[in-house]
């Protein structure tokens, strides 16, 4: 079954309403292969700018939610407020949400069950830490937090939940997996949902690779059978290097 490649920008906690109209205007004059799905993932603040100005086409993500859908939960996103900005994507479990905020696996699988639940699309990451790699549990972890993930989900959810892995060590480092690391997790993953959720699942899920890819290392990983696009962190903050990775793929 094809996967259409799907790109997806993650600003992190960077950028303004300068770099927001930039990146807009770029990519609503950009051109790339009907194949190819582009989502970008602007901070909350830029959420509605972005929504209103970029091309229809191009999807619009937050970079976070929380679990309930309103109440007193202050410094909290709901859901429900992202789709009043017709927000349709999420990205959940990033390993800075994990890491610096202490997200659990239980939590973050929580937080994909809500989001799906609401109708939003989800860009769910798992990945390992370099020590872990260097020990050898890479699929001990990334294992261990798509389970966590899955025990929220029923198998039909799955069609709106997209996995990125994203090695921590390859995350803002320059040093990027090569396309067989990253094939070999993915092929992994893929496997892990064949086996626990379904063959039609882990054929039809979408697994993105995110760590550091630039223009120059996407033409080569985006040749790997189980990669299925990019979740790119730092270059989808240069506008025409961005398009570079878009264009990557045909
Ligand atoms: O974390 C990432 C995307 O979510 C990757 O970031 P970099 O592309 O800056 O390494």
């Amino acid at each position: 079954m094809a996967r259409k490649f799907l790109v997806g920008g993650n600003w992190k906690m960077n950028g303004s309403v300068k770099l927001a109209e930039t990146i807009v205007n770029a990519l609503n004059q950009g051109k790339w292969s009907p194949n190819v799905e582009v989502v970008i993932a602007p901070p909350f603040p830029y959420l509605q700018l972005v929504r209103n100005t970029l091309r229809k086409d191009v999807g619009v993500s937050a970079q976070n939610c929380y679990t309930e859908s309103k109440g007193a939960y202050t410094g909290e996103v709901s859901t429900e407020m992202l789709k009043d900005l017709s927000i349709g994507w999420v990205i959940l479990g990033h390993s800075e949400r994990r890491m610096i905020f202490g997200e659990s696996d239980e939590f973050v699988g929580k937080k994909v069950h809500a989001a799906v639940k609401a109708g939003l699309s989800v860009i769910a990451c798992v990945g390992e830490q370099d020590a872990e790699r260097e020990a050898g549990q890479t699929t001990a972890v990334v294992f261990r937090q798509i389970k966590a993930i899955a025990d929220q989900l029923a198998p039909a959810d799955w069609a709106n939940v997209v996995i990125a892995y994203e090695p921590v060590w390859a995350i803002g480092t320059g040093k990027v997996a090569t396309p067989q690391q990253a094939q070999e997790v993915h092929n992994e993953l893929r496997g892990w949902l064949a086996k626990n959720v379904s063959q039609e699942v882990a054929d039809a899920t979408r697994i993105l690779y995110g760590g550091s890819v630039s223009a120059k290392s996407a033409p080569d990983l985006q040749q790997e059978q189980d990669i299925d696009g990019f979740l790119v962190g730092g270059a989808s903050l240069k506008d025409q290097e961005f398009l570079q990775i878009i264009s990557s793929r045909q």
